[in-house]
């Protein structure tokens, strides 16, 4: 039994299964998704700004208005680096992440979903901009379209994320998973 982010698993019990990566846009239900299949999965979960903000002591939206977007950059590259890979992991990434070339150099090997949404499911997901400081921007359409083909290149798995409920999307995601992920 080995201990991952205070996860027990039993590495030697299982196949050696690569890190699953969830991306895409502000919204897309990443963190919400990453969390419900990591427990289902039995395997520890990690989120990359709860990573920043852990480091650092501080609220994304700090970090943004006084450090600005470029050291947030920066830290989101650090935070990831710091678990990057990790077999029998599941990693939620911010909207943002892959836009860093050596990030994506560091998740080459994993097996990345990309749940795809349109700009208006952001809008609609995405309440309360407070915690999101490039949600405010009304530029959104533009910010998804500049990013649409960097996760549809680097995706090994593309879902549309328009469910109403994350149970549903965990559910066509397990069904999706390729047969190398099977727990039996
Ligand atoms: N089908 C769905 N899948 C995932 N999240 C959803 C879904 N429908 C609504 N949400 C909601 O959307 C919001 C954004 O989810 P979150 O997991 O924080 O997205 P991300 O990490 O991709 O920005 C949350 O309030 C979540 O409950
Ligand atoms: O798209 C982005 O650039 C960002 C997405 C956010 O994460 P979520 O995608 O989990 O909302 C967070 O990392 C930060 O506000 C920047
Ligand atoms: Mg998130």
């Amino acid at each position: 039994m080995t201990t991952i982010n205070g996860t027990d698993i039993d590495i030697q019990g299982r196949p050696h299964w690569p890190q699953i990566v969830l991306t895409g846009f502000m919204g897309a239900g990443k963190s919400t998704l990453g969390a419900l299949l990591a427990r289902h999965l039995g395997v520890p979960f990690y989120d990359s700004d709860s990573l920043i903000e852990a480091a650092t002591g501080r609220r994304i939206a700090d970090l943004f208005a006084h450090e600005g977007e470029a050291r947030f950059r920066d830290l989101e590259h650090q935070a990831i680096a710091s678990v990057a890979s990790q077999p029998c992991t599941v990693l939620a990434l911010g909207g943002g992440s892959l836009m860093h070339p050596g990030t994506r150099l560091l998740l080459c090997s994993t097996y990345m979903i990309y749940l795809e949404i349109t700009a208006e499911t952001a809008r609609a997901r995405i309440a309360n901009p407070s915690d999101r400081p490039l949600a405010r921007s009304a530029q959104l359409d533009e910010l998804l379209a500049l990013r649409e083909p960097i996760y549809r290149s680097t995706a090994s798995l593309i879902l549309e994320a328009h469910d109403e409920l994350p149970t549903v999307t965990l559910a066509r995601v397990l069904a999706e998973l390729p047969a190398s992920f099977d727990q039996s």
